[in-house]
This record gives C-alpha cells, structure tokens and sequence, in this order.
C-alpha cells in the first residue's frame, strides 16, 4: 500500500484520485492549496504526489522546490491544463516525475501511478525472502548451473553470474538466497543501471543529514538494509570507479560509511553480484577494479544462452504456459508448429524474450490453442546489439523491415512479399507527402523524384484522394 499526496483546487480532480488511488489500495490524502499540501508533508511522507500548477496562492511551481526540499525522493506528477504545458515540461526537467493533461481519464491516473509506484520499488525493493526462484531447464548446461547454485547456496562467498540479459541471472540470485542459510532475512536486489550515476554512492552506502543538497536526514543506504541477509547487485560493471573503491573496502572491512558520516557501521551481508558484460574485459579496458573483481569472483555461475539450450525451450514454453494458467483459470495448449517455430528461433532476448513472446500469443490465441500466427515476430540481434543507444531513424526503419520480413516467412505468408512491402512504404509516405504538400501532386512529384502522373496515379490506387483536392 502507497501513501498518496494530491493537492488541487477542483474537488473533482481530489474525488477522482482518490476514489481510484483506494480502490486500487492505497491510501489517499487530498488538500487544496499548496500551502495545505506542505502542512500534509508534516503529517505523513508520500510515495507519490499528485500537485496541480494552477492554485490559488502559492502555485504549484512556487511549492515544486519546498516539496522537493522535504521529500526529495517522492515522485510529483504535475496537474496542467492546456496551455501551461510548457511550464510543465520545465518542470519535469526541474526533476517532476510526469504530468498529466486536464481533462484526463482514470486510465490516465492508474498508468501514472502504476508508473511512478513501479520505478520506486525497481530502485528500492528490499523482497522478501519468500521470493519465488522457479528455474526451470533440462539441458545439461542448465544442470551444471543447478549444481553451481546449490554449491553457492551452501557457502557465504561472494558469488559472480554472467549471462546475456534475460538468461535469468536475477532467478538464480534469488535461488541462492533461498536455498541459503539466510533465507529469512532480506534480499536486496539492486539494478546499478537503473540508479542516477550521482546518486549511486549514496544509494548504496547511505548518507547522513546535511552530506548534499535534499541530505535533509539520515537515510539508510542497500548495503545496511541488507544486514544479515543477501545483496544481490546486478549490472555491477555500472557502479564508477570511485565507489568501486569504497564498496570493496566495505566488503573487507565488513563496515559501511555513509555519504558525509565519520564513523562506519559493521554490516554483515552476503553479495552476490551479476552482468552482462565480462568483467575481465572490463579491467582490461580499465574500467573496473582488478582487485574488486577478484574480490567477487570467488564462485562465478555463468548463464548459457538460450540459443545454445533450445532443448530447454519446451520446458521453459510449458512453465510460463502454466503461469498463464493459473493466473486466468483458463486450460492453454500450444500446436507442434508453434513449438518448432520457437524451439528455431536465436532468442536474442534469451528466456525474457521467449516468455514475453508466450504472453503476446496468449492474448491473441482466443481459443486456447497458441499458433504459429499469434507469436510475435522474432526480435533481431541488432535491437539488442544497440544497448542504450537508440539507433538512427535508417536503423531503426531497417530493423523493423528485417521483423515484418521474418514475421510474414514465419506465418507462411510469402507471396507477393515485395509488392505488399512496397504498397506499405508508398502508401505511409505518401500519405505524409500529401499533408506536408498540401496535397499538391506536382510538389510531391519533385520531392519523390517521379512524375506527376505516377503520383496521381498511386494516390487512387491507395484511395488516398480527398475531396478538397487542389491539383485536380
Ligand atoms: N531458467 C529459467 N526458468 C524460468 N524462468 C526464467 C529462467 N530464466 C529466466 N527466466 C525468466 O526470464 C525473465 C528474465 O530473467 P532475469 O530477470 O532473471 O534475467 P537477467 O539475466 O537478470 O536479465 P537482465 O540482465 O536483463 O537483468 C524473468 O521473467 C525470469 O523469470
């Protein structure tokens, strides 16, 4: 259950939000100026808040920074009307976590709320030790990790899993906690990536009242919340230099520093740490320490790929239909087609592309029967080679041309490929071409290159004639 903080004038913006926010379970507290809402900080600290610009006194820019001052870590979801989304769009680079449009809908609120509530138990969650650890695998490779994990499981030693991202490196974390001798206590799994590089140190040592800026208490960083239990630190090539430092003197000395403190508290957790990247190549390029890494590698689980398993594959297909089962009532079965069409594919998204691929024909297959035409088309090795960076518009474009290609051979459906791809592309642009000209043919014919006529021509044969047509 979160705590919820909405300050606006219109009592029907409060009604709404908080009618929504208790149903879904959480607990709502509404004021309707700002200088309420700051009084409510006193009261009760938010895990969200939801503050309108427009107010009367104090607007809620003016609060933006006091807000921020008492809560610097609770998300605030501005509330604009039309016209003053310019101010929000400063303020959201000002460090607000979203904004919403008035009017808006309860699927607007809910996505929102969803979103923000999501991100802040992606950076903070301490799960508890309960957590589910399912790994399913029948390949010999995926014995030889069961055997590793239940040798980690037996010892304290700092563990190391590489793996490709999705091969499951967070599952066997968190099978290593279970079957451990701590499985009572904590299991604090931090994703570096997902951290501000700023804010790294801090998150995960702690600081105390006054270190920074918005340092206005003490606050407890992963490495002390995971005391007498299990630090799970994934992408741990992420974490800089500097603190690379400070977290390997932590771990020797079994004693963490806060940000700003003096006097080190003695800790006692059991890290286990992942990536995606080789670590060794890492300390080749000098961008981590040797002596960390040796430090951390003392018992390495490496995660096969699962294009190098595809034994697995059914296995794996029958787990997450069974997930699929219990969650909807509903008996699911998948035809041998479906099944060898899977059991090919390179899954460079590894076990998280396959199970998002189960779930996308899941919805499609009405009947209960997932077909070859309800998966989605496979994902190319270029989207995951690309990493953070986005890709230029050409690349993108090609990517998506190289998916519908192998979507249409995958469904049997390969006649007349080029002609339907190239009715697809002239369609869409010149579509674009006749809003941006005007629907001037003659001026779309000088940008295309090509004749009038053929553009007069394409546009009946695609219907794309509109009745206040200048040209002709
Ligand atoms: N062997 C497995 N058995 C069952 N489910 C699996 C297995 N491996 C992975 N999964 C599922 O695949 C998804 C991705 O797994 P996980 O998050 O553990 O991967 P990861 O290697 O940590 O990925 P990343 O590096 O991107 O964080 C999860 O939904 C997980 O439950």
């Amino acid at each position: 259950m979160a705590n919820i903080h909405v300050i606006d004038d219109e009592s029907s913006v409060c009604w709404a939000i908080e009618k929504l926010g208790t149903k879904l379970g959480h607990e709502v507290r509404v004021a309707s100026t700002a200088e309420q809402g700051l009084d409510l900080l006193e009261e009760s600290r938010p895990d969200l808040m939801f503050l309108d610009v427009r107010l009367p006194g104090m607007s809620g820019l003016e609060a933006l920074p006091k807000v921020k001052s008492i809560v610097p870590d609770t998300p605030v979801v501005l509330i604009t009307a039309f016209g003053d989304l310019e101010v929000a769009v400063e303020a959201v680079r000002q460090g607000t976590f979203d904004y919403l449009v008035k009017p808006f809908s309860v699927e607007d609120i809910q996505t929102v709320i969803d979103r923000a509530l999501a991100q802040q138990s992606e950076i903070t969650e301490v799960r508890p030790a309960t957590v589910s650890a399912d790994l399913v695998g029948t390949s010999s490779s995926m014995q030889e990790v069961f055997k590793r994990v239940a040798l980690a499981a037996s010892s304290v030693a700092p563990i190391l899993i590489q793996g490709e991202s999705g091969t499951g490196k967070e599952l066997v974390a968190q099978a290593i906690h279970r079957y451990g001798p701590r499985h009572e206590r904590p299991f604090v799994a931090v994703n570096i990536a997902s951290l501000a590089p700023s804010l790294i140190e801090s998150e995960l040592f702690g600081h105390v009242r006054g270190a920074f800026t918005n340092a206005i208490q003490d606050k407890r960083g992963f490495l002390q919340l995971a005391n007498g239990g299990t630090l799970f630190l994934d992408e741990v090539a992420e974490i800089p230099l500097p603190t690379q430092a400070k977290l390997l003197r932590a771990l020797e000395q079994r004693e963490v520093v806060p940000v700003g403190g003096a006097v080190g508290e003695k800790t006692d957790f059991r890290i286990v740490c992942a990536s995606h990247q080789d670590l060794s190549d890492c300390v080749k390029q000098g961008t981590f320490r040797h002596d960390l890494l040796f430090r951390l590698n003392t018992f390495r689980i490496d995660l096969p790929p699962l294009r190098d398993r595809r034994e697995d594959v059914p296995p794996l297909v029958h787990h997450f239909l069974h997930l699929l089962e219990k969650e909807y009532g509903k008996p699911l079965r998948i035809s041998a087609a479906a099944m060898d069409e899977l059991q090919g594919r390179p899954w460079y998204g590894n076990v998280r592309e396959l199970r998002n691929a189960i779930e996308h024909a899941h919805i499609l297959a009405r009947s209960g029967v997932i077909e070859l035409e309800h998966l989605p088309p496979a994902v190319s090795k270029a989207w995951f080679d690309r990493g953070d960076d986005e890709g230029s518009i050409e690349e993108n474009l090609a990517r998506e041309i190289g998916s519908w290609t192998r979507n249409q051979l995958s469904v049997g459906d390969s006649e007349n490929l080029w002609a339907r791809f190239q009715a697809l592309a002239e369609k869409e642009m010149l579509q674009e071409l006749l809003q941006q000209c005007d629907g001037q043919y003659l001026a779309i014919a000088r940008v295309l290159g090509i004749h009038r006529t053929t553009v007069k021509k394409k546009c009946e044969q695609y219907g794309l004639l509109s009745p206040d047509q200048k040209d002709d």
